[in-house]
This record gives structure tokens, C-alpha cells and sequence, in this order.
């Protein structure tokens, strides 16, 4: 029995958990994943379709899909939702004039039934230029305060230094062990 509890263990605790990368086209997504799975800036160009790298942290296995973000790609987004445990949302703070098209793409994605468990982490990436939106701004322009039925969190953070992106993974690891 004990065994068999610890083979079962492991294996719940191995299980690899999908995590799709989304938002605007130039938000840093693909730079963001490659920080993640290399720890070093990449150089990127627009994604066409998506990227998908494994990241292990602490033995927890995420399987992460880096989707683009360029208008005629966004309606395809959810063919990669199912079985998807955590959304990343990478919003390019300087880009204020679509701050509203992110809006309505998030509301969209959280309405849609395969997301219903999943958990949102936002990303106000590109921190480090100046006069950039804060943290505040974004959660009032996308309304997250609102969102009673999934579990969200907002980090700031700049993918090119690698600053925040830890913060991120780290509320994740800690949703996944509150389960
Ligand atoms: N200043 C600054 N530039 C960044 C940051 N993150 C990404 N970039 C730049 O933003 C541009 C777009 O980055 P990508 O990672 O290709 O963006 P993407 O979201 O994958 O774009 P699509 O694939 O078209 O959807 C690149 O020139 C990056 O170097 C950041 O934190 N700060
Ligand atoms: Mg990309």
C-alpha cells in the first residue's frame, strides 16, 4: 500500500502542467518563453503558429505554449485550450492604445468553458521603459478586480533583464500546491 501510495504520488507530482502564452502581437511572449527555458534573451521574430518548450522547476514540469499574438492569430487561440492549467497574459505596458483589445480578448478566453479552471497570470512585461503603464493602470484597464471565477494574479516585469518573470512562476508553483 505504502508503494503504491508512493508511485501514485509521484506520479501526480510528475504530471506536466499546460500553460499557453498569450496576448498582443509584440507583448514579449516569445521572449518571455525563452527566458524561461534558456535564461537569455532571444532574438525573436513575429510568431507565426506557436513555440512550445518544457520548463522544470523544483521537479514541477510545466509544458509551455508560446502562441502569436498578431491580429488574424488571436482567433485561433483556442485551439490550444484544452487541458490548459494556467494562462499567461503578456501585456506590452507601453502599448496603451490596445490595452482595450487585450481587455476583450481576456474576457473572451475567460468565458470560454475549457478555461474554466484555469488560473491567469498577467505579465505588465517591458517595465523598464519609461512611461510605461504601472501595474495599477493595467489592473484598472482590464478590470481584474472583477474577475470573481478565476484565481489571477499581475506581476510586473521586464523579459529582456529577466526581472519578475520568478515572481510569476513562483505564484503558480503556489496555486499548484493549494490544490
Ligand atoms: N524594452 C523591452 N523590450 C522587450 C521586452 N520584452 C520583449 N521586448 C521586445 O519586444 C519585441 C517583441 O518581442 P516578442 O517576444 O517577439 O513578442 P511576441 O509577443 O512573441 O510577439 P508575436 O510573436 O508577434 O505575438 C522584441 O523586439 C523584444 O526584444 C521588455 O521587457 N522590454
Ligand atoms: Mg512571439
Amino acid at each position: 500500500m505504502g508503494i503504491l501510495f508512493t508511485r501514485v504520488w509521484r506520479l501526480f507530482n510528475n504530471q506536466e502542467h499546460k500553460v499557453i502564452i498569450v496576448g498582443l502581437d509584440n507583448a514579449g511572449k516569445t521572449t518571455i518563453l525563452y527566458q524561461f527555458s534558456m535564461n537569455e534573451v532571444v532574438h525573436t521574430s513575429p510568431t507565426i503558429g506557436s513555440n512550445v518548450e518544457e520548463i522544470v522547476i523544483n521537479n514541477t514540469r510545466f509544458l509551455m505554449w508560446d502562441i502569436g499574438g498578431q491580429e488574424s492569430l488571436c482567433s485561433s487561440w483556442n485551439t490550444y485550450y484544452t487541458n490548459t492549467e494556467f494562462v499567461i497574459v503578456v501585456v506590452d505596458s507601453t502599448d496603451r492604445e490596445r490595452i482595450y483589445v487585450t481587455r476583450e480578448e481576456l474576457y473572451k478566453m475567460l468565458a470560454h468553458e475549457d478555461l474554466r479552471k484555469a488560473g491567469l497570470l498577467i505579465f505588465a512585461n517591458k517595465q523598464d521603459v519609461k512611461e510605461c503603464m504601472t501595474v495599477a493602470e493595467i489592473s484598472q484597464f482590464l478590470k481584474l478586480t472583477s474577475i470573481k471565477d478565476h484565481q489571477w494574479h499581475i506581476q510586473a516585469c521586464c523579459a529582456l533583464t529577466g526581472e519578475g518573470l520568478c515572481q510569476g512562476l513562483e505564484w503558480m508553483m503556489s496555486r499548484l500546491k493549494i490544490r
